[in-house]
């Protein structure tokens, strides 16, 4: 399967269990993984066949001014619904990284991985 992807996009997110996180929002970082048909978009060479990844990141950007959920997997959740209805994208793998979560930690956040199958109603 071809891939489109994004790695590295920093956004800021109103997030978190405790009401102290509620109050401002802080920055997640997110890689996303697509699995699209690459080929009507190669052989045509325009955009309007392409997922468009400028496109994904907008929509990421506007799904998290909607959204104030505590968990990250909620998030997650939500983002993959939304682009499964929105985008031609047949996989979705989807990383959420919560900079500064866990006092020591390099790293901590959720991984997730669909498939159009799993959202059966979505149509596209
Ligand atoms: N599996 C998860 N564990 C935790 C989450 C989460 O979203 N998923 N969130 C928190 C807190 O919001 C934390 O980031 C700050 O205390 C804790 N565990």
């Amino acid at each position: 399967m071809d891939k489109i992807f994004i790695r590295g996009l920093t956004l800021e997110a109103v997030i978190g269990v405790h009401a102290w996180e509620r109050r401002l929002k802080r920055p997640l970082v997110f890689d996303l993984e697509l699995g699209v048909d690459a080929r009507a978009a190669a052989s045509s060479d325009r955009v309007r066949d392409a997922v468009d990844y400028t496109a994904v990141s907008a929509h990421l950007r506007r799904l998290l001014d909607e959204q104030q959920p505590a968990l990250l997997e909620t998030l997650a959740e939500r983002i993959a619904r939304a682009l499964f209805a929105e985008f031609a994208i047949q996989t979705l793998r989807l990383a959420i990284d919560k900079p500064g979560a866990v006092e020591g930690a390099k790293q901590v956040g959720v991984v997730i991985e669909r498939r159009r199958e799993d959202y059966a109603a979505c149509g596209r």
